[in-house]
């Protein structure tokens, strides 16, 4: 695939390139005719492939739970489980056909009848049932897994299909390891299947070893051997074993297939299964270039994501595509100050187009002023030139030592750099006395018009015992909300600097000390903070 014109954004954002699409099966005739884009079908196999990773296993109601969500998602299919292989997987894939409106609900099976059986079980009562058989076509999985010859497993495939067909109208057959297969023998196997009674014929890559020009390759040379192939829907399974389940997917799309076959975050099967989420968005957002379209409910995505995550026990990585928790997230500041400026600068989705709230912009020591100034102003903070500069340097400094500036981190900043708080107290010294076989002891004196107040207090550690110190001697009690202490500068005399934000008479007011003491620096930040509560009109 290529560009062939101006880089496309997205059919909301502006013009997209029109390329050729090169298909001619039945979809795309009657499509364009009616100036339609073909229609990509999703079969989505969470709950079977999906289900197949080690510790993903759902229960019946987590299955009903999943499956309901996806229809709300809008898949063409949900492939629900394997029916003949567990009696609880029976019962949930029958929960799901009966209970779950919308979506054909497809029960896997292998090519023998009593799989076969199993599964109409399993889907007869949907309101669209169909069922699913695959076999092996690969010499590979012929001689070493299937011990059995072409024409034989060509045959069997061929019954299977007759038999599942006595059943249920809608029979999907899948050439397992295609893209390994005999060119020769996949299309014998794909038209016997075909007139057998197939309604589907899925091409998969089973062990994800095909390559996207490849793959596409095969799908558009399977279109012009088998003209069966018009007459049903030809679907593609992509694993990610090289990481290119999405990739060979949408190659396919683009070479003729009218259903992809994938799962919610990927999930599957090894590597996984292609990604639902990244397929639909690819072709959404690159709708002419495609001159397809899905009927996902693309607003569903996230939530859908949040719980198959949630339900498998799977977390999802954050750089993940689309649904990644920095899928959306600016952190670096001229990508910031492209996006405050227009968005289209730097983000080719709507957040909100995949159902997430809004993009994120997060403060970091790579932000720049313009994100700080946007933040500060969202926090509602109206500062002058000469505040804004005092308050981006000592960001800059903080945000240097720390992962991400949050607005809380903000508020302490402004209100350390921006209010001057009289010195009711101030810091003159203090003793510790501590070790692993004594409780701490500290000894704090602090001066309060001119006169030095010395006290002594024990706490669970030699910081708490020079807070509660210092509580004492300025008669009021707080509590310590954050506390962050880091190094200001480099080696071992490197100067320390504590921030804190203590809740004192029920408002929360920070403090900030340094010292090449740690100790020192926290009992600073903390009679700072006392100092600000003073300052406020406190006695
Ligand atoms: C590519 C895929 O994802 S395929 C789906 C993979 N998913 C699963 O396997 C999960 C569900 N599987 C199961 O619960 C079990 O494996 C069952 C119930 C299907 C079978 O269990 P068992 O009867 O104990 O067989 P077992 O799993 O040990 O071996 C599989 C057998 O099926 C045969 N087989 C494999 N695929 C097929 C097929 N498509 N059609 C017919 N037979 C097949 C194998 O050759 C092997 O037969 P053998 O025992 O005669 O050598
Ligand atoms: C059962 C088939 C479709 C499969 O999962 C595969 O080939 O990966
Ligand atoms: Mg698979």
């Amino acid at each position: 695939m290529g560009l062939d014109g101006p880089v496309d954004l997205c059919d909301a954002c502006g013009p997209l390139s029109t390329t050729k699409n090169g298909n001619r099966n039945k979809n795309t005739t009657r499509r364009k005719e009616s100036t339609m884009s073909r229609k990509i079908h999703i079969f989505d196999t969470t709950l079977r492939d999906g289900e197949q990773v080690p510790g993903a296993k759902l229960n019946r109601r987590q299955k009903l739970e999943i499956a309901e969500q996806l229809a709300r998602l809008g898949v063409d299919v949900i492939e629900a489980g394997f029916p003949c292989s567990s009696p609880e997987d029976l019962k949930a894939v029958q929960t799901v056909a009966e209970q779950v409106k919308g979506p054909v609900i497809a029960g896997l099976a292998r090519a023998v009848q009593q799989d076969i059986d199993i599964a109409w079980e399993a889907v007869k009562k949907a309101e669209r049932p169909r069922i699913h058989v695959f076999l092996g076509s690969s010499d590979i999985h012929l001689q070493k897994k299937l011990r059995r010859d072409r024409e034989s497993a060509l045959q069997q495939a061929v019954e299977a299909v007759k038999y599942a067909k006595k059943y249920c109208e809608d029979v999907e057959y899948s050439t397992e390891d295609a893209s390994r297969s005999d060119f020769e023998y996949l299309c014998r196997v794909i038209e016997a299947c075909i007139r057998a009674g197939a309604t589907v014929i899925n091409v998969p890559d089973t062990v994800g070893y095909a390559l996207p020009e490849q793959y596409g390759e095969l799908i558009r040379n399977l279109r012009e051997k088998v003209p069966a192939l018009d007459k049903v829907i030809l679907s593609v399974h992509c694993h990610n074993d090289l990481g290119l389940a999405v990739a060979n997917s949408l190659a396919a799309v683009r070479n003729g297939a009218e259903q992809v076959e994938c799962t919610i975050n990927g999930v599957g099967e090894r590597a996984g299964n292609a990604s639902l989420e990244e397929i639909v968005m690819a072709i959404r957002t690159r709708e002419s270039f495609f001159d397809a379209h899905t009927t996902i409910n693309t607003r569903e995505i996230y939530r859908t994501s949040r719980m198959v995550s949630r339900l498998m026990n799977i977390p999802v990585q954050p750089n993940k595509a689309i649904v990644g928790s920095n899928a959306f997230a600016h952190s670096s500041g001229i990508h910031q100050d492209g996006i405050l400026k227009d968005r289209s600068t730097y983000e080719i989705i709507r957040p909100e187009d995949v159902g997430i709230k809004a993009h994120s912009l997060v403060l970091t020591a790579r932000s720049g002023r313009a994100a700080l100034r946007h933040r500060l102003k969202e926090l509602g903070y109206e500062l002058t030139d000469e505040q804004f500069q005092r308050v981006h340097k000592r960001f800059l400094n903080v945000a240097d030592r720390k992962k991400e500036i949050s607005s809380q981190d903000l508020a302490t900043i402004v209100e350390i750099e921006l209010t001057k708080v009289p010195e009711t107290y101030t810091f003159d010294s203090l003793q510790i006395m501590s070790g692993n076989t004594m409780q701490p002891l500290a000894s704090v004196t602090l001066i309060k018009d001119g006169e030095k107040i010395t006290d002594a207090a024990t706490g669970n550690g030699p910081v708490n015992a020079v807070f509660n110190c210092i509580e004492r001697i300025v008669g009021q009690t707080g509590k310590l909300r954050d506390y962050d202490l880091k190094a200001v500068t480099m080696g071992k005399d490197a100067l320390g600097e504590a921030m804190v934000r203590v809740e004192i008479g029920g408002s929360i007011y920070s403090g900030i000390g340094t010292s090449p003491d740690v100790i020192e620096a926290s009992a600073r930040a903390y009679v700072n903070a006392f100092n600000r509560f003073f300052a406020n009109g406190n006695a």
